[in-house]
């Protein structure tokens, strides 16, 4: 067996409640491979962007152990976990967050803009073509924002996350604002990832999103197990 990408055992995480302290996190175990995909279904307010933001070094957990690459990053400096965030994570929210004043080209190329500047103009165009190319949307680079549609814009922002070659992509219910027929077309453009080796966590309400996943997981009282099966 392959050494996991991500490894979480025992992962706790308490927030502040209204009037007391909530424990949303009891004990989570989750452990995603290179080329994996796994969904994550749950109930509204069960915990799923609270462990997306922990999978994604956005926040800290309150206990438990995290491996990444099978290097222990529990415990990582804030400044540590901030390079490795951007060098390891690729990530899609419901909301696609594109410039619109800039072209889908240029929206991904923002991506490869880092702390050196930016990559050689030419090595630069060709990444971000093939990105956008891998989400089946080459034909759009030059538009902006606007005039594409929620779907192409989704597939922007995807592209954008690809750009960088993440070793995990993490979706945070990225078809919530999107149609049953354009949502499918993303998950599939999420999906193909995994092909290229990426390791998949897709936070979603649709069991049919789900169901195209490797692996269907549910986040209830804390924890997570195998969703149930679908009468
Ligand atoms: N920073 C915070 N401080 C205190 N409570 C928070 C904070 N962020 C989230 N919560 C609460 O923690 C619980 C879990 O929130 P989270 O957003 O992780 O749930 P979710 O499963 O992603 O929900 P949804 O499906 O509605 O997006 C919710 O009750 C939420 O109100």
């Amino acid at each position: 067996m392959t050494t996991a990408l991500v490894q979480l055992t025992g992962i706790t995480k308490t927030l502040k409640g209204q009037n007391a302290p909530r424990n949303i996190l009891t004990g989570v175990d989750l452990t995603v491979h290179s080329g994996e995909s796994v969904a994550i279904l749950g109930r509204s307010g069960s915990g799923k962007s609270t462990l997306l933001s922990l999978i994604g070094l956005f926040d800290r957990a309150d206990g438990g152990e995290y491996l990444l690459g099978g290097r222990d990053i529990t415990r990582l400096p804030e400044r540590k976990a901030a390079a490795l965030r951007s060098a390891e994570f690729g990530f899609v929210f419901q909301r696609f967050f594109l410039l619109k004043h800039l072209t889908a080209a240029q929206n991904v190329a923002m991506a490869l803009v880092n702390g050196q500047g930016w990559l050689a103009g030419r090595k630069r165009r060709a990444k971000v073509m093939a990105a956008l190319e891998q989400v089946g949307i080459a034909h759009l680079a030059k538009h902006r924002p606007p005039r594409l549609s929620g779907g192409e814009q989704q597939r922007v922002a995807i592209a954008r996350a690809l750009v960088r070659e993440p070793r995990v992509l993490l979706a945070d219910e990225p078809t919530g604002a999107l149609d049953t027929e354009t949502g499918r077309l993303v998950i599939e453009a999420l999906h193909a990832a995994t092909d290229r080796g990426c390791g998949l966590i897709l936070v979603t309400h649709d069991r049919d999103h789900a169901d195209r996943m490797g692996r269907v997981l549910e986040l209830q009282d804390g924890v997570l197990a195998p969703a149930g099966v679908r009468a």
